[in-house]
């Protein structure tokens, strides 16, 4: 069986993923040219790495075609119902690091917690003819923090594709779920996190598809632990 590791392709992951193989002891060399996007890890038989996007990386753990994946902890968890049965998040790599946070205007005074948002979305419809609507492209994320955690069920979703911080001034929505590191996108927007509202911390993790034949297979623990100890000798 070969074992497939999905490696980013570009953006802003790439340099420090490849950097953790390096330190890992886990040499890659590229198959064929150097735009390729597949290569090999040196001395490890049947173990092929594959290049792509951090969001497709995701998307290919959940679908069970490739076995290992270096992402972002927000791409797996939107990606998939049931996460934790399906992958093993198996080390946090300390890089790419960002919140998933949910983020109002700031001129909403008294709002400051979920059940002050609570509040407003429950008596939105009656004050304006229309739900609350939320901009985002974590729905998932999202549904279960509003739904499921804290019992707020009288919103409305707002895909967006991007500039999602834009869309409460641009009257598509009303507040937003993204992503944020520095802050500095909310604050240009006017927008405030909630105290309670940090739905993740997010950061680069190796995780692994839980698949059959995993289990015994030396090689995988090989690569677990070596991109482990890389982390930690990293730490100091
Ligand atoms: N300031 C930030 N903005 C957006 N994402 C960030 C930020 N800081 C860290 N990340 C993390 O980086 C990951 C996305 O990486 P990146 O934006 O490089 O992907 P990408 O190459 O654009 O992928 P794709 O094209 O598939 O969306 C996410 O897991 C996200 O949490
Ligand atoms: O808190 P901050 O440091 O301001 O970062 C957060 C912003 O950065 C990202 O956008 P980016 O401009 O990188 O575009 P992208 O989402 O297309 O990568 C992200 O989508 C947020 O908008």
């Amino acid at each position: 069986m070969t074992i497939t590791i999905a490696l980013p392709s570009k953006g802003r992951i790439k340099e420090d993923t490849a950097a953790v193989f390096e330190r890992a002891g886990l040499a890659i060399s590229a198959i064929g040219n150097d735009r390729s996007y597949r290569a090999r890890v040196d001395g490890l038989e049947g173990v092929e790495i594959a290049y792509l996007s951090a969001s497709e990386i995701a998307r290919e753990l959940a679908g069970g075609s490739v076995d290992f994946g270096v992402t972002g902890e927000d791409l797996v968890r939107e990606g998939m119902a049931d996460v934790d049965e399906k992958v093993e998040f198996c080390a946090r790599l300390g890089f790419g690091q960002a919140d998933v946070v949910v983020a109002v205007p700031e001129i909403w005074l008294d709002v400051e917690t979920m059940e002050d948002l609570g509040d407003v979305a429950a008596d939105f419809r009656a004050r304006h003819g229309r739900r609350l609507g939320i901009a985002t492209k974590y729905w998932r994320l999202t549904q279960q923090f509003f739904s499921r955690q804290h019992g707020i069920q009288l919103y409305r979703i707002v895909e967006s594709l991007g500039a999602t911080e834009g869309a409460p001034a641009a009257g598509q929505a009303d507040i937003i779920v993204d992503i944020t590191s520095t802050g500095s996108t909310l604050k240009a927007n006017h927008l405030k996190v909630l105290d309670d509202g940090v739905i993740l911390s997010s950061e680069a993790c190796l995780v692994r598809a839980r698949k059959q034949g995993h289990e015994g297979d030396p090689r995988i623990r090989r690569i677990v632990e070596a991109v482990r100890s890389a982390v930690a000798s990293g730490d100091g």
